[in-house]
């Protein structure tokens, strides 16, 4: 048994042998010792490479799929994952029912696909077609942009055309090349630039990174400075961006390669550039599916028709109801101050005399209160043990999350005290309100307003991160607005942390709020730190168009999951006209269905849009111009 460990570990072997070496090793063990045969980990499997064309149809070039026994536990959740896939790219209304073998062989389970191999998906009684599939997925991508199938093949390049470039490309720079040769440098042309997002992959390990970027004349007026704009996209583990590949696999080696009809563009430090880093596995292409459905769905003037969607009520105050036979507030939000501060514990009684109601929520009412020395102002929160039961470990987690936290953007806790029936906050008072009420109030904010909004909110939420902390309920209601001598908004504060807990493992409790909530909640599957993004990109979006990504005509809350599952994102004219496409695409990258592929909370702070000198006049109206000949 030593012998076959020592042997696989220490010889260069193939995966197959290895997986050999393991399993006979695994009869030898189960036969002495059922326990270690339970707690060793399984052999990592190789996924078998397999590509899907259309019935019938040979303009598609097909998609490349891993087939992974953990992946796909039966043949039907292969049939489900492909539908899911395939309905974006070609007709396909019954979803994918039947695959055959390209020879018309029907394929009944997994095991019977073949490592490398290609088959057909067809749809319910559709006959088998034979055509010659294979010549679909060398045709040369020049067909790209005429129907919907363009996004089929940029998401799945042709591999054949991408190795004849890429082995020019490796036989003038040696295999070996470690790419530290810059491409050339090429002025801008003056008409080459315009606003235009990319898609970039960054090299590495599959499912690789795929991130959307912003050229314009302010980031990329030469070669250098868009590779520039590339690596600080893409934060390359290696340092610099030196090569930089179309899908086609043409090295760009000039400015304009940029601007013209690839937007897909893999790129890589000084790593060596392999064949296989041109084909994109099923995450990956559903990743740069994604942004191209972005791209091209949401910015028609006439996207959506029938009426705007409307903004979610806000919680009712189902505190300051009970208030009305209880000390803890009152219904008119004043008086019976007296009555609370007879249930203050004595030290809070003797340090802080009770204000006004400001606020309430489902669990607490929030009032002003005075420090009696200095004079200076909070708010005191008293929690409502008796609304809390069944649910104490979230206050009790609310206190401690709280009492760890020190940021600028996120309302501070001065001190908490606790009665058997009530649990009293004392916590920095922030004076505008909600921001609910500001958005009911202004409908929509100007850009550079939204901007300072999110990079507030961003800021308390990469904070909370850092610390492995997830908020989970991050909404309007839950963000507390600094209102100048002037009116305006001069910044935001997070509040309310009784949903906040510390991720170690994928957590599955389903909570939050259905508007904001995150897709991987609904889907159950485990979710971390990502939902927070997710609700901040929802906010984003409310702040400059009015209404939520999401919504149900109705107000019913499974409809407004659906929507929420499927993903579907739009930009609707004429309340998007006047948005630049930096913010679009910032919204997109937080709104990304795939927490692997969203954007995390640092990423949100470095995006293009968030910058200060950010110029949202400068691509709003391009971006228009070329969607609308598309
Ligand atoms: N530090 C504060 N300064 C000013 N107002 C506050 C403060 N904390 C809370 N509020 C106000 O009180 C309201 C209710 O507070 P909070 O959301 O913490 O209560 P909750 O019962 O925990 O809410 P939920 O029903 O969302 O769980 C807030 O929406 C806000 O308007």
């Amino acid at each position: 048994m030593e012998n076959n460990l020592s042997r696989s570990g220490s010889r260069s072997s193939s995966v197959c042998e290895l997986e050999k070496d393991l399993s006979d090793l695994e009869i030898m063990k189960s036969r002495t010792n059922r326990r270690n045969v339970m707690v060793r980990s399984q052999p990592a499997r190789k996924a078998k490479r397999i590509r899907f064309f259309r019935n019938g149809d040979k303009f598609y070039s097909g998609v490349i799929i891993p087939v992974l026994p953990e992946r796909y536990r039966s043949f039907d959740s292969l049939t489900a994952d492909l539908t899911r896939v395939l309905v974006d790219n070609v007709t396909l209304p019954s979803g994918v029912r039947t695959i055959y073998s390209l020879e018309g062989r029907k394929i009944g389970k997994l095991d019977d696909l073949e490592d490398g191999q290609s088959y057909v998906c067809s749809g319910f009684g559709e006959p088998f077609k034979r055509i010659d599939y294979k010549a679909s997925a060398v045709t040369p991508q020049s067909f790209r942009l005429s129907g919907p199938e363009s996004l089929t093949d940029s998401a799945s390049p042709s591999p054949a055309r991408a190795n004849n470039r890429l082995s020019r490309y490796l036989q003038t720079n040696g295999s070996n090349s470690t790419g530290n040769e810059t491409p050339r440098i090429s002025p801008a042309g003056d008409n080459v630039v315009r606003p235009r997002i990319v898609t970039i992959i960054r090299n590495g390990v599959k499912p690789r990174k795929v991130c959307r970027l912003l050229l314009n004349k302010r980031n990329s007026p030469t070669l250098e400075h868009a590779l520039a704009a590339i690596t600080e996209c893409i934060k390359l583990d290696t340092g610099c961006v030196r090569k930089v590949f179309s899908q086609s696999g043409s090295p760009v080696n000039a400015l304009n390669q940029f601007f013209e009809e690839e937007d897909v563009f893999f790129a890589y430090g000084n790593e060596r550039v392999n064949q296989e880093d041109f084909e994109l596995e099923f995450e990956e292409s559903k990743a740069v599916l994604q942004c191209r459905k972005i791209k091209y769905n949401p910015v028609t003037r006439n996207a959506r028709s029938g009426p705007k969607p409307r903004m979610p009520v806000k919680a009712s105050g189902a505190a300051r109801k009970k208030s009305e036979d209880g000390a803890a507030g009152d219904g008119d939000g004043n008086g019976d101050e007296s009555a609370l501060a007879s249930l203050l514990p004595q030290p809070l009684r003797l340090k802080y005399s009770v204000g006004k109601i400001i606020g309430d929520g489902n669990f607490a009412v929030v009032r002003m209160c005075k420090d009696k020395s200095t004079g200076k102002e909070y708010a005191l929160k008293v929690i409502d043990k008796a609304k809390c039961k069944g649910k104490e470990h979230y206050v009790e987690a609310e206190v401690r999350v709280m009492r760890k936290l020190c940021h600028p953007r996120i309302v501070s806790l001065i001190e908490d005290q606790d009665s058997p029936e009530w649990l009293f906050l004392i916590m920095e008072l922030v004076g505008g309100g909600d921001l609910f009420d500001s958005i009911a109030a202004a409908s929509k904010f100007p850009e550079p307003q939204a901007r300072l909004l999110i990079a507030h909110l961003t800021s308390a939420i990469a904070y909370l991160h850092s610390l492995s902390i997830v908020h989970r309920d991050i909404k309007p209601e839950n963000l507390l607005v600094d209102i100048g001598l002037d009116g305006s908004i001069r910044g935001l504060k997070l509040a309310d942390f009784g949903l906040a807990v510390e991720v170690w493992r994928p957590l599955h409790a389903v909570c939050g709020t259905p508007t904001y909530v995150a897709p991987e909640i609904l889907l159950e599957t485990g979710y971390g730190l990502k939902i927070d993004v997710w609700a901040a990109g929802v906010i984003l979006y409310i702040l400059l168009c009015g209404f939520p990504p999401f919504s149900s005509p109705d107000g019913d809350q499974e409809k407004l999951f659906d929507a929420i599952l499927s993903a579907r994102l739009e930009f609707p004219a004429p309340h998007w006209e006047r948005v630049s496409a930096g913010a679009i695409d910032l919204i997109a990258n937080m709104l990304r269905p795939q927490p692997v592929l969203r954007f995390d909370a640092e990423d949100v702070l470095d995006h293009a849009w968030m910058s200060d000198d950010y110029d949202e006049t400068c691509d709003f109206r391009t971006w228009y111009d070329d969607d609308d000949s598309s």
